[in-house]
C-alpha cells in the first residue's frame, strides 16, 4: 500500500447502477411478511451517495505507496474480496441452519445476538439479519451476514461486547459537544457546519455503524432480497437509532415503496467498511486470521456532504469498529465541514462523472466551479500530479527529491490536505534515497503526523515511515535513487 492508490469516498453507492443484480426478477414465493407488517412508516431525507475507486495506476514500487482513503469503496476493492480467508468451516450448527428458523441466534449463552426469521441465499451462503441491540452505549447494530460468520465477529471485540439492553425508554443522546450543527444547504439537502472554531488534527465524530451488509451480501444479492433484509435490520435497531437511519437522505417519495426506500438510504449513505478477524493460537494469543468487507451506514457521518478539496478526512477503525473522522484543516464557524465522495485526484469531468452517475448531484465546489479557464489550470495540475506519482513509484527509473518537492507543492495548490500524506511520503522517500537523512526524517514525521489521523496507524506506510524515522540508513530507501544509477560510492550525507 502507498500513499498514493486512493480509493473514492468510503460510501458503497458505488454498486454499478442501478443495482448489481441485473434482473429484477420478483420471487413472488416470498415468506417476508408485507412491509406494513415491519411496524414503521418511513421518515425522509434528500437525496444522495458515496462511493470510492482505485487510481487504477500501476507501479513497479518495491513497497506500495500509501495513497487511498481508508474506506472506500471501490469496484476494483468489491472484486478483490478477501472473503475466502474466512473459514466458513468455522461454521456451526448456525450455518446449517435452513431458512425461517427460529430468532436468536442459537439461544446460547445468552449471546446479544439475535437473528431475523428470514435470510435469503446467494449460492451456497445464506445471509440473514443479525442484531445487537445494546452495542455501542445502546445505540445497536445490525449485520446483514452469513450465520457462520456472525460466530466469528459476535464472538471477538468489540462485537461480543455483552450489555443489558436500554429500555425501550430511554433515549440515546445526540453526540456530547459536536463543534457542528444539523443545517440546510441549499442545493445539497442537510450537511453539518462548524458551529465553533474547529484546529487542524481534531477528531470530530468517532461513531459506530448502524447498519453493516457483507461485501458478498451486497453484491450477490437481488435488490428486493437485500431491501427485505435491510428492512429487517433496521427494524432490529433501538428506536432512536432506528429513526435516524430511516432519515438519512435518499428515500423514495413514491407511496408504498418502503423496501425501495430503505434500500435507498442504504446504497446513499453506506461506505466501505473492512473488519479484522482475529482467532487464538496455540498460545492463546489471538493473532490476526483475515478480513472481512463490509457496507457500512453511520447516521452521523453520512450527513457529510462532498467537497473535491475537503476539510475532513476519516478513516474506519476495524479495532473499534467506529468511523473516525478528523479535520484536515483549520475551519471557521459557519464553514460546511465536507469530505471527499470520490478520488479528489482526477481531472474535474472524471470527478462530476462519478458524483452524477452514482449520487445525482453536480459538484459546485471551487475546484468545480471555478472559471474555465481555472478549471483548466486544476486538471493540468492533476495531470501532472498523476505523472509525477507514476515517475516517483517506478524505483527503477530515475526520480529526484525535486519532483517529490513539486508534487507536494501541487498537492498544496489544489488544496488537498486530506491526501498531503501521501506527498510526504514520496519526498521521505526521495531525501532518503539520496542519502539525505535529515531530510528524510522530517517529512517522514509529517508523513506519519498527518498519515495516522487519515489513515490510521494499521498501514504500511504507517510502519515504513516509522522505521525510517528510527533509522534512515537501515530503511529498504537509503540511497536506493544512487544505487539503481549505479552512482553508489562511499560518502554519504
Ligand atoms: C450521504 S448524503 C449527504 C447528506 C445529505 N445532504 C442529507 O441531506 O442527508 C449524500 C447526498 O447529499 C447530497 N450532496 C452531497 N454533497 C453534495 C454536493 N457537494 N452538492 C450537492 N449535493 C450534495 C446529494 O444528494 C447526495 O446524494
Amino acid at each position: 500500500e502507498s500513499p498514493g492508490d486512493y480509493s473514492d469516498l468510503g460510501l458503497a453507492a458505488q454498486w454499478p447502477s442501478p443495482f448489481t443484480c441485473p434482473t429484477l426478477v420478483v420471487d413472488n414465493t416470498t415468506s417476508c411478511p408485507p412491509v406494513a407488517e415491519y411496524g414503521f412508516s418511513l421518515g425522509h431525507g434528500a437525496d444522495g451517495p458515496h462511493d470510492s475507486q482505485s487510481d487504477g495506476a500501476s507501479r513497479t514500487s518495491r513497497e506500495s505507496t500509501p495513497d487511498a482513503a481508508a474506506t472506500l469503496s471501490s469496484p476494483t476493492s468489491l472484486e478483490a474480496q478477501p472473503a475466502a480467508q474466512h473459514p466458513e468451516t468455522i461454521s456451526s450448527a448456525a450455518s446449517q441452519q435452513p431458512h425461517h428458523t427460529q430468532p436468536a441466534i442459537e439461544e446460547e449463552k445468552k449471546s446479544p445476538w439475535t437473528r431475523s426469521t428470514i435470510c435469503r441465499r446467494v449460492g451456497r451462503d445464506e445471509f440473514c439479519a443479525f442484531a445487537h441491540q445494546s452495542f455501542g452505549s445502546g445505540q445497536g447494530i445490525s449485520l446483514i451476514t452469513t450465520p457462520a460468520r456472525i460466530l466469528i465477529l459476535g464472538s471477538q471485540p468489540p462485537l461480543d461486547e455483552v450489555l443489558p439492553p436500554l429500555s425501550p425508554e430511554q433515549v440515546i443522546p445526540e453526540t456530547a459537544s459536536s463543534p457542528y450543527q444539523d443545517v440546510f444547504v441549499p442545493g445539497k439537502g442537510i450537511g453539518l457546519v462548524a458551529s465553533e472554531p474547529i484546529r487542524a488534527g481534531r477528531r470530530i465524530m468517532l461513531a459506530t455503524p448502524a447498519v453493516m451488509v457483507d461485501d458478498r451480501a451486497f453484491t450477490g444479492l437481488r435488490k428486493e432480497d437485500l431491501a427485505i433484509l435491510l428492512a429487517q435490520a433496521v427494524v432490529n435497531l433501538p428506536k432512536t437509532h432506528r429513526a435516524r437511519f430511516l432519515n438519512l437522505s435518499g428515500s423514495v417519495d413514491d407511496e408504498g415503496s418502503q423496501l425501495d426506500s430503505i434500500h435507498k438510504i442504504f446504497t446513499t449513505n453506506a461506505f466501505k467498511t473492512t473488519i479484522k478477524t482475529v482467532e487464538t493460537n496455540l498460545a492463546g494469543v489471538a493473532v490476526p486470521a483475515g478480513e472481512i468487507d463490509f457496507h457500512s451506514t453511520f447516521t452521523e457521518v453520512s450527513r457529510l456532504n462532498h467537497d473535491c478539496s475537503p476539510n475532513l478526512g476519516y478513516y474506519f477503525d476495524s479495532d473499534t469498529l467506529s468511523h473516525k473522522v478528523y479535520a484536515v484543516r483549520d475551519v471557521f464557524p459557519g464553514e460546511e465541514l465536507t469530505i471527499s465522495y470520490v478520488d479528489v485526484i482526477q481531472p474535474r469531468s472524471v470527478r462530476q462523472d462519478r458524483l452524477r452517475s452514482t449520487w445525482s448531484f453536480s459538484c459546485t465546489c471551487p475546484r468545480c466551479s471555478a472559471e474555465p479557464h481555472v478549471v483548466a489550470e486544476s486538471d493540468d495540475r492533476v495531470g501532472q500530479m498523476l505523472q509525477l506519482r507514476r515517475e516517483l513509484d517506478d524505483y527503477s527509473i530515475a526520480a529526484t527529491p525535486e519532483k517529490a518537492e513539486l508534487l507536494l507543492t501541487l498537492y498544496e495548490l489544489e488544496g488537498l490536505a486530506v491526501r498531503i500524506y501521501e506527498a510526504y511520503y514520496r519526498v521521505a522517500l526521495e531525501w532518503n534515497g539520496v542519502g539525505e537523512s535529515a531530510r528524510a526524517m522530517k517529512y517522514a514525521r509529517l508523513c506519519l503526523d498527518k498519515g495516522l489521523t487519515l489513515r490510521g496507524p494499521d498501514r504500511p506506510f504507517v510502519d515504513s515511515m516509522r522505521e525510517l524515522v528510527a533509522n534512515p540508513t537501515t530503511h529498504w530507501s537509503w540511497r536506493f535513487r544512487l544505487k539503481e544509477k549505479g552512482k553508489e560510492s562511499n560518502g554519504s550525507s
